[in-house]
C-alpha cells in the first residue's frame, strides 16, 4: 500500500511466461523505497556465479514505466554483506522506453560459489523521476569559488 500523499504513478509490469507463478514485486515495508527483483530462472536448473563471474539474470517480467520516470536497479545490502553479490552496473538504469525484459547484471565479489534459484530475491528497484536536460554548447562556464578543485580539494 502506498503511504504517498501525491497520488502514485502508475508502473506496468508485464509477465513473461517464465515468471508464471512468481510474486509481483512489491514494496515490503510502508516506508520502503525498493521492491524486490526475483530470479526468474527455470526451476531445477538454478544458476552458480563463482568467485568473480558475473550474470545476467531474468526477471520475468517487461516495464511500463511512465514518461518522466526511471527504474533503478540496485542491489540488495543482505546479499552483498554475507555473499559478495552485487550489481556490476549499480544503478542499474531501466529507461522508460525499454520495452525487453528487465534483467539484473549480478556479480560474485565474494570467496565462494553462489546459486541463484527460481524466486530468490536478487535486486531491488527503485522507481526514481528523472529530468530530461536541455542541452546547450556554451564557450566559457560560469566562475565559482570551487573552480576546478575536485576530488578531496576540501581536505578530510
Ligand atoms: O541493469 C540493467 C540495466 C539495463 N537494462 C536494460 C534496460 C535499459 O533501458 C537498457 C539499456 O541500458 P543501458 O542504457 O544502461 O545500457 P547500454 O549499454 O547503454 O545499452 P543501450 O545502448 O541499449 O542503451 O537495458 C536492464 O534490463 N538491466
Ligand atoms: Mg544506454
Amino acid at each position: 500500500m502506498s503511504t504517498n500523499l501525491v497520488p502514485s504513478p502508475k508502473l506496468g509490469l508485464l509477465r513473461l511466461p517464465h515468471a508464471d507463478g512468481l510474486d509481483l514485486p512489491a514494496y515490503e515495508t510502508a516506508g520502503a523505497a525498493g521492491m524486490d527483483l526475483r530470479a526468474a530462472l527455470a526451476d531445477g536448473t538454478p544458476m552458480t556465479l563463482a568467485p568473480g563471474a558475473r550474470a545476467l539474470v531474468p526477471t520475468g517480467f517487461v516495464f511500463e514505466i511512465p514518461q518522466g520516470y526511471e527504474v533503478q536497479i540496485r542491489p540488495r545490502s543482505g546479499l552483498a554483506f554475507k555473499n559478495g553479490i552485487t550489481c556490476l552496473n549499480t544503478p542499474g538504469t531501466i529507461d522508460s522506453d525499454y520495452r525487453g525484459e528487465v534483467k539484473v547484471l549480478l556479480v560474485n565479489l565474494g570467496t565462494e560459489d553462489f546459486v541463484i534459484t527460481r524466486g530468490m530475491r536478487i535486486a531491488q528497484m527503485v522507481m526514481a523521476p528523472v529530468t530530461q536536460a536541455n542541452v546547450v554548447e556554451i564557450a566559457e562556464a560560469g566562475e565559482t569559488a570551487r573552480g576546478a578543485g575536485g576530488f578531496g580539494s576540501t581536505g578530510v
